[in-house]
C-alpha cells in the first residue's frame, strides 16, 4: 500500500513472508524521522557513513547524542572500496568496542556501497540488529537501500558475500543528490532505466521527453522518477525477498555488469557497467528471438541520451565470460540471463549457446 501526503511519499515495503514491514520515506528534511524508526530500545546508534560525507556523519551522530543516545560515527573508503572484508571487520571492531547490542541501531548513510556495507554489518553483528538506511545518491534511493540484499565482495567477484537483511526503515531525502557529482547523478539514471524497461514504460517515456532535464536533480520529473523506480523494486521484493524467482528481474543487465565491474577494478560505477550489460542483454533477447527490433534499439537510444556508455572493449570477451559464470544466478555450469520479452515482461533466457553470447557481445564491442 502507498499512501501520500503534501511533502512525503511514504512507499510501504515486505511483511511477507514472516518478515518485518517497512517504509520508503521521499521527501525533503526528512532526518526529523530518525529517532522515531531507531526507537527508545536502543541505546547506542553506530552511524556508517563515506569520508565524501564526513560532515553529514558527524552531524548525525551529534543530533542523535543530544537525543540522548550513545551516538558513533564510523568513517568508511568512498565507494567500493568500502565493501570489503577489511572494512568489515574494522566496523565490526568498533560495534565490539561501543559494546554494541542487540537492541542497538546501524544507520547507513551514503550511496548504494555505503548501504550495501552497513546492511551487512548489521546483518552478521550479533547475528543481525536493526538497521536504517539513508541513501544519498540517486541509485541508492531507487535500487540499493530498499529490498535488503546486503553485502561485499571479494577478489573473485562483485557481491560475493552477503545477506538479506531488510532495513527497519529507508529514508530518501532529495536535498541530500544536490551535492552529487553529474557522473554519479546519471549513473543512478541506469537503474531507473532498468525498472522502465523491466516493469513500468512510462518511467522510459518520461525521460525521453527531456533526457537532459534528467541528468539534474532540478529536473521536473526527478520525484516522479525515484518514486515510480521505488515502487517496482517495493512491489518485486515484497512478491520474492529472497530472490527463489521472480526478484531475478531485478538482475536485468547485471550478468555482464558484475564482470565489466570486477574487469574494471570497481573504476567503473555500478550504473555505468548495468547500462553496458542492459543493452547486452537486448541484443541477447533479440539474437534469441525473444524480443523486437524496436524494444531492442530503444535501449541503446535512451541510454545514450542521458550520457550512460553503451559499449565495452572488445579484447575482455574470456575475461568476462570466466567472471559470469560465477553470477548468483548460474545453477552449476548453465550461465542464466535476464532478457526482455517486450517492455515490461522480463524473462529468464537458460543457457544460450555460446554463438549467441559472442554475438550479442559484438554489438557491444568497442
Ligand atoms: N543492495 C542492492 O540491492 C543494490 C542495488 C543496486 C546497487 N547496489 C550497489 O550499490 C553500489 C553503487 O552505489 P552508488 O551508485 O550509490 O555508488 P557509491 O555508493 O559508490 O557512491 C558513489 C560516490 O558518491 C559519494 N557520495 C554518496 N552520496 C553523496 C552525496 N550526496 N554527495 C556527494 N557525494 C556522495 C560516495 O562517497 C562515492 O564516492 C554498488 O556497490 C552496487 O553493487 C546494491
Ligand atoms: O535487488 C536485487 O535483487 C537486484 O538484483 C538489484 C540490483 O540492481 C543490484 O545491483 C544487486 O545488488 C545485485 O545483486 P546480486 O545478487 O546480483 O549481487
Ligand atoms: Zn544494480
Amino acid at each position: 500500500m502507498t499512501t501520500q501526503h503534501p511533502s512525503v511519499t511514504r512507499i510501504a515495503v515486505g511483511g511477507t513472508a514472516g518478515t518485518a514491514p517497512y517504509d520508503v520515506l521521499v521527501g525533503r528534511q526528512l532526518l526529523g524521522e530518525l529517532p522515531g524508526l531507531i526507537g527508545r530500545e536502543a541505546r547506542r546508534v553506530a552511524v556508517l557513513h563515506p569520508e565524501a560525507l564526513a560532515d553529514t556523519g558527524e552531524a548525525l551522530r551529534e543530533d542523535l547524542a543530544g537525543q540522548g543516545y550513545e551516538a558513533i560515527a564510523v568513517q568508511l573508503p568512498n565507494a567500493e572500496e568500502s565493501k570489503t572484508a577489511e572494512v568489515a571487520a574494522y566496523c565490526w571492531k568498533a560495534l565490539g568496542q561501543t559494546g554494541f547490542t542487540r537492541t542497538d541501531v546501524i544507520v547507513g548513510v551514503g550511496g548504494g556501497a555505503t548501504t550495501d556495507l552497513a546492511g551487512f554489518v548489521a546483518a552478521t553483528w550479533l547475528r543481525g540488529v536493526r538497521w536504517i538506511a539513508v541513501p544519498t545518491t540517486v541509485l541508492g534511493m531507487v535500487d540499493a537501500a530498499v529490498g535488503g540484499k546486503t553485502g561485499i565482495n571479494t577478489a573473485e567477484g562483485k557481491n560475493l558475500v552477503g545477506a538479506f537483511h531488510p532495513p527497519a526503515g529507508v529514508l530518501c531525502d532529495l536535498a541530500a543528490l544536490e551535492s552529487l557529482g553529474t557522473h554519479d547523478y546519471v549513473s543512478g539514471l541506469a537503474e531507473i532505466i532498468k525498472a522502465g524497461f523491466i516493469a513500468d514504460p512510462a518511467i522510459l517515456e518520461l525521460i525521453e521527453s527531456d533526457p537532459q532535464a534528467a541528468r539534474s536533480p532540478a529536473g521536473p520529473h526527478t520525484a516522479e522518477l525515484i518514486e515510480r523506480s521505488i515502487r517496482v523494486k517495493a512491489e518485486v521484493v515484497t512478491d520474492d525477498l529472497k530472490e527463489s524467482g521472480r526478484r531475478e528481474i531485478l538482475n536485468y543487465g547485471h550478468t555482464l555488469a558484475h564482470a565489466i565491474e570486477k574487469n574494471e577494478r570497481y573504476n567503473w560505477r555500478h550504473g555505468a557497467a548495468v547500462s553496458v550489460g542492459m543493452v547486452f542483454a537486448a541484443e541477447l533477447g533479440r539474437i534469441a528471438g525473444r524480443l523486437d527490433d524496436a524494444t531492442a534499439d530503444r535501449h541503446r537510444a535512451v541510454l545514450e541520451s542521458v550520457g550512460l556508455p553503451v559499449t565495452y572493449r572488445g579484447d575482455q570477451w574470456p575475461k568476462l565470460l570466466d567472471t559470469m559464470k560465477v553470477d548468483k544466478k548460474s545453477r552449476g555450469d548453465r550461465l542464466r540471463f535476464i532478457v526482455l520479452e517486450g517492455l515490461g515482461r522480463p524473462a529468464v533466457l537458460e543457457s544460450p549457446d555460446p554463438a549467441m553470447l559472442l554475438a550479442a557481445h559484438a554489438e557491444i564491442a568497442a
